[in-house]
């Protein structure tokens, strides 16, 4: 039987869409899954592309079927499962076979795992892919990590499968090791932070304004049409136009409250703060979403505390749909400053050197965050490549002076009214801090030399580094 060219080893949501896309892209592929039978269904439901598809029943059938050297996408549950597998695989590869990685992997275990395969002629390659179900089968983002010669071995069967913008390629190599993942993690702590801002809106919407999910779906609708347009937004329409089946009722009035988390949101705010890079909008939104699944202590709370006021202040009169709008929008160029900020330190910290225009690029389509957007944060960097922050460029300095005002009233409204916006009043509380060139550290500093003789450096640059007080009393 003729060889494939590549071979994917599980065959959930992720894995069976790109073995689909792969073969539908003229490639051979060779597919093996830990649980035989969902092997015979994928293979089964394969269609016309059955005749591209080697369904392999064990791993050494599975390595056999692929023409050395061998490229293997590992499309598996993230964490101990991708050792176990590539611990099982090992044995039965030759020097020059390639292990790719294509799940949502902590950058920390794939740069561990480029450590382990360091001698033994195997090559590594840690790649993250956004896009879902949809973009795995049409063309999702691909964000690559690994050593530059791996990447030009395996570019054109993953250009073949990538999303376009433009007819250009949503697929780059970014970096050594851990790069392509670390981008990944980012990618969607971008992601929850965009969510959790869309949500809030839907909540002054919903609980301030009174408004049905039908009416909300028309809002984001239009929205969707100017500058907020994106998939997210697209997606937002879609899921509250939806009617429950069973119910009749609008899909989200069914919906618990309760969000889930698989792990990279977090990891974006544990690495941003290691590095000291203020990522506040992507943490608000995981917090939020923490606090999204303690649905019993806030039933118990709300009994002792009341329910928000029900009233969005309505002094923005015919203004407010734009307000609204806009606010979104000055919150996510927040979300998006911070994702960049953070993916600049840890280029600098890992020596990656990741390329911001490119990441920017390769997000334009195929990924969950995917928008317009995007491809001015490209023009941006493309034009300001030092830009010490996104906000500081000439373009969207220009955008956040434009929307900021609104972000202001619209978290304003929402404190008084009781509404829970943490999101984007963080963004908000960002671009105020950012911007605030004498800031009030210099209390906290005189706090700290006072209780711990911490030290100082005074305005006027006076050798003198403590205060008259404590042990520091004599400088
Ligand atoms: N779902 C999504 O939208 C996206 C997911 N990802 C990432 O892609 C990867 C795959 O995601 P998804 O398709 O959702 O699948 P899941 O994350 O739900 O993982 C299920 C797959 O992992 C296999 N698996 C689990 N444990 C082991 C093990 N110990 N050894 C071998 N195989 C194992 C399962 O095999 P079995 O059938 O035998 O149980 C099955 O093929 C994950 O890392 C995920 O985070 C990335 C982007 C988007
Ligand atoms: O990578 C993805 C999208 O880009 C996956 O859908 C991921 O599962 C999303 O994260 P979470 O499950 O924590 O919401």
């Amino acid at each position: 039987m003729e060889k494939a060219e590549i071979g994917l080893i599980g065959l959930a949501v992720m894995g069976s869409n790109l073995a689909l896309n792969i073969a539908e892209k003229g490639n051979r592929i060779a597919v093996f899954n830990r649980t035989a039978h969902v092997t015979d269904e994928f293979y089964a439901n394969a269609g016309a592309l059955k005749d591209r598809i080697i369904p392999c029943k064990t791993i050494e059938e599975f390595v056999d079927a692929i023409r050395p050297p061998r490229p293997i996408v590992i499309m598996i549950k993230a964490g101990e499962p991708v050792d176990q597998q590539m611990a099982a695989l090992q044995p039965h590869l030759d020097k020059g076979d390639i292990m790719i990685d294509a799940g949502n992997a902590n950058f920390r275990d794939t740069m561990a795992r480029f450590d382990r395969l360091k001698d033994t002629g195997l090559t590594f390659i840690g790649m993250g892919v956004s896009g879902g179900e949809e973009g795995a089968r049409h063309g999702p983002s691909i964000m690559v990590g690994g050593t530059e010669d791996s990447y030009k071995r395996v570019e054109k069967v993953l250009t073949s499968i990538s999303a376009k913008y433009n007819d250009e390629d949503c697929c780059a190599w970014l970096g050594t090791d851990g790069a392509g993942h670390f981008v990944k993690t980012i990618h969607n702590g971008i992601e929850y932070a965009d969510m959790q801002m869309i949500a809030e809106i839907y909540g002054i919407l919903r609980d301030g304004l009174g408004k049905s999910a039908a009416e909300i779906s028309g809002i984001f609708g239009e929205w969707n049409k100017g500058r907020l347009n994106s998939y997210l937004i697209e997606i937002t329409e879609k899921v509250l136009a939806a009617k429950d089946p069973t119910t009749g009722k609008a899909m989200p009035d069914v919906i618990l409250d309760k969000a889930g988390q698989k792990g990279t949101g977090k990891w974006s705010v544990i690495e941003s703060q290691q590095m000291g890079i203020p990522a506040t909008a992507i943490e608000a939104a995981v917090a939020a979403r923490s606090l999204s699944s303690m649905k019993e202590q806030r039933e118990a709370a709300e009994k002792i505390f009341g329910a928000p006021s029900n009233s969005f202040p309505m002094a923005f009169g015919p203004d407010l749909l734009r307000d609204l709008e806009l606010a979104l929008f000055a919150a996510k160029i927040g979300a998006y400053a911070q994702g960049f900020a953070v993916m600049a330190e840890a280029s600098r910290e890992f020596k990656w050197n990741l390329p911001m225009p490119v990441i920017a690029k390769i997000w334009r389509a195929g990924c969950i965050i995917r928008s317009q957007f995007l491809d001015e944060i490209t023009s941006a960097f493309t034009k300001s490549p030092d830009a010490a922050n996104l906000v500081v460029t000439p373009a969207f300095s220009a955008m956040v002076k434009e929307s900021l005002p609104s972000l202001r009233r619209v978290v304003a409204a929402a404190v008084t009214a009781g509404l829970p916006v943490p999101a984007l009043a963080s963004a908000l509380g960002y671009f105020d801090a950012y911007r605030q060139a004498r800031g009030t550290a210099n209390l906290i500093q005189a706090q700290r030399d006072f209780f711990g003789a911490h030290g100082f450096d005074r305005v006027d640059g006076k050798d003198i580094h403590h205060g008259p007080w404590g042990s520091g009393a004599n400088g």
